[in-house]
């Protein structure tokens, strides 16, 4: 363990010091301010445009041997103005997510349940790897969050088999729609003309949102309600794609509850949980206090209770992804907290609690690797980047 004493000379605060002293982390990775690493990933199919790209960004790019399709490349590097970026041929998105959904291990086909999904780098590399089949649901309770991960989705056109729903993923519980008929619109002699909210037939989604929704938006901003989403709210389905399987359903259809003995069959077949956290292991969030303050950062991070809701939270939403999960599916929790309370705590209670589940494997910091992952993917070199742990979860019955 390392002493508050031995590291006062950090620009870390004390309260931060005391923080990472009691979960026995080493504050030194903090001030490694030059030499994070940063990442990139080329969408499947663009790889021969690498030396295009090199030549446009002015960078050799390293290739991540142990992570398809990710490259390394220097902090100071700017990718924005880049030709393949702006067409969405590639993204910035660090190792240790890319780590988390490569131990997902989607296949061709799977449906996926992204429960803690914006701003959604995980999300659109899931889709990546699905490609024209599969579907991907993204749940999140921040709008404005979601909001943003939809606008990633068109610029990278990644859209078409994904929805996405503002909603609470501790009790969110609609199950994936299986029947694919390769048209967009499944359901083409649905009465269009039924009248009522919940008979109502989805059309294929436009980005111009009709006049009824914006004006309901209009009169909710007026009245000051909050952007959170409360438990009392059903699911915003905000966004969906030609091919997410909810063109030609109508409302009552998508928002109905299914059965257990129906989610043990047609649950998703992969669900990520990358759960709210103190994001203490993501460096260049922690970094990011300096200008912010670090009074912000007592606050927002450290503050006890918080802290401790946050570990109920982190259980309630393994607990409901693994519920949505069908029997012989996989689940991967990830946090970017490298403390044992938000990680290691929270899935031994959830083991302890759901018989049908087994470990498969972890990745963590400073701890021992899954062995499917190879090198570590939290450091690079000796490095530490963005350390997300992550452990994967499969259903027996
Ligand atoms: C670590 S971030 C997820 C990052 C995301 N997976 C990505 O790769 O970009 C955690 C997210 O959980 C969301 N969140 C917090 N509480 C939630 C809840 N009860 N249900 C669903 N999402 C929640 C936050 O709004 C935040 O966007």
């Amino acid at each position: 363990m390392i002493g508050v004493e031995e590291t006062s000379s950090l620009p870390l605060p004390d309260a931060f010091l005391d923080f990472l002293n009691q979960h026995d982390l080493d504050p030194s990775i903090y001030t490694a301010t030059d030499s994070i690493p940063r990442y990139i990933r080329i969408k499947p199919g663009y790889e021969d445009l690498l030396e295009e790209i090199e030549s446009d960004i002015r960078c050799k790019l390293e290739r991540v041997c142990w992570l398809p399709n990710f490259y390394h490349l220097q902090p100071d590097v700017r990718i924005a103005s880049s030709k393949a970026y702006q067409e969405g041929k590639m993204y910035g998105i660090d190792a240790a997510s890319g780590a988390a959904v490569t131990a997902l291990d989607i296949s061709v086909g799977d449906h996926v349940l992204d429960l803690c999904a914006a701003p959604g780098a995980k999300l659109c590399m899931m889709l990546d790897i699905l490609g024209s089949s599969g579907s991907v649901t993204g749940v999140d309770i921040a709008k404005h969050r979601l909001a943003a991960c939809r606008t990633m989705l068109q610029k990278y056109s990644l859209g078409d088999h994904c929805r996405l729903f503002v909603a609470d993923g501790t009790s969110f519980s609609f199950l994936p729609v299986r029947i694919h008929s390769g048209s967009p619109l499944q359901n083409e002699n649905a009465d269009e003309f039924a009248s009522g909210e919940k008979s109502e037939v989805y059309r294929e989604w436009k980005s111009r949102r009709p006049w009824k929704e914006r004006k309901k938006e209009a009169i909710a901003r007026e009245k000051g309600v909050s952007k959170l989403f409360s438990p009392t709210q059903e699911p915003e389905l905000i966004f969906y794609g030609r091919y997410s399987g909810v063109v030609g359903m109508r409302k009552n259809e998508l928002y109905q509850k299914m059965p257990i003995s129906e989610v043990l069959q047609l649950g998703y077949d992969k669900v990520l949980v990358d759960a709210e956290c103190t994001h203490d292991g993501s460096i260049k969030h922690v970094q990011k206090f300096e200008q912010w303050g670090w009074t912000t950062f007592q606050r927002r991070v450290l503050d006890a209770e918080r802290t401790d809701d946050l570990t109920v939270l982190q259980l309630q939403l393994l607990t409901n992804g693994f519920r949505l999960l069908r029997v012989g599916g996989a689940l991967v929790y990830s946090t970017c907290s490298l403390t044992f309370a938000q990680n290691e705590d929270v899935v031994e209670r959830f083991l302890s609690e759901n018989t049908s589940a087994e470990m498969q494997g972890k990745a963590a910091y400073n701890r021992p690797l899954w062995s499917g992952l190879s090198p570590n993917p939290v450091h690079s070199g000796s490095l530490v980047h963005r350390a997300a742990p992550f452990y994967h979860l499969a259903r027996d019955f």
